[in-house]
């Protein structure tokens, strides 16, 4: 199995009729040797794995709650998730991390919650501006990538995803350079062959997320440690997605 692999995270937009318009190019253009998933809001889910059923397209929803069942007004279970199609869910987004106050150990939580029910999780990481301007962009991915390890043994560690998301690259449209997303890829990769051995390090994927488009794609896809990525804004736009995703399947050595 390859580890490259290409995500779109809607965030809380669309439409049923956005649902119809997105889906079929990206359906058409999916292949199964470069997973591409849709991470549309959750009350699409079901019209998501519709249109995604006859294609290699595969589905993510954006969040997943850490407990199994119980009194959690408004939370959806990985179970629950599985049941409408979906196959990965993200988890620790920092909208949600520094939007609704998600902490490492609930982001961890989550994403040992998915691999209990069989989701992938796309477990997001990455340092505010405050945080890059202060240099603690190493000390901040380490402390998010060691919660994770935390709660997540070794031999699940490979069936994870994590995404590097420098919130000051997160919609602005300034992505991080090739250079810099991968020297801190670098690191994640070595924290995993730390935790997991070289099986984690060689079979994990590690996305890049922040202002990806298709005029940038191709550069960061070209770094030995960008596996893909975490397309929010450009995956909107049916053309820009299947370019981003294109730049994918030119620029990765597929099995
Ligand atoms: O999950 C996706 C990321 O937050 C990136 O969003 P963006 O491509 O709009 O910068």
């Amino acid at each position: 199995m390859s580890r490259k692999l290409i995500a779109a995270n809607w965030k809380m937009n669309g439409s049923l009729a956005q649902c119809r318009e997105l889906l079929p190019p990206l359906a058409s253009v999916a292949r199964d040797s470069l997973p591409l998933v849709v991470c549309p809001p959750a009350c699409y889910l079901p019209t998501v794995a519709a249109l995604a059923a006859d294609s290699a397209l595969q589905v993510g929803a954006q969040d997943a709650a850490q407990h199994d069942a119980g009194a959690y007004t408004g939370e959806m279970s990985a179970a629950m998730l599985r049941e409408l199609g979906c196959q990965y869910a993200i988890v620790g987004h920092s909208e949600r991390r520094h939007g609704l106050g998600e902490t490492d150990d609930m982001v961890a939580a989550k994403a040992a919650a998915c691999l209990r029910h069989g989701l992938t999780p796309i477990i997001c990481i990455g340092e505010t501006q405050a945080q890059y301007e202060a240099g603690q962009t190493a000390d901040v991915v380490e402390r998010q990538v060691k919660a994770v390890l935390a709660r997540v043994v070794a031999e699940d560690l490979v069936k994870t995803v994590f995404a590097y998301e420098p919130v000051w690259a997160i919609g602005t449209g300034l992505a991080a350079t090739p250079e810099q997303a991968q020297a801190v890829h670098a690191s994640i990769r070595a924290l995993l062959t730390q935790a997991g051995g070289g099986e984690a390090a060689k079979r994990v994927p590690v996305l890049y997320g922040g202002s990806v488009k298709a005029g940038n794609a191709a550069s960061l896809f070209a770094m030995p440690d960008i596996d893909g990525a975490l397309v929010g804004g450009a995956s909107l736009v049916a053309a820009e997605m299947v370019a981003i995703y294109q730049a994918g399947l030119n620029t990765f050595q597929l099995d």
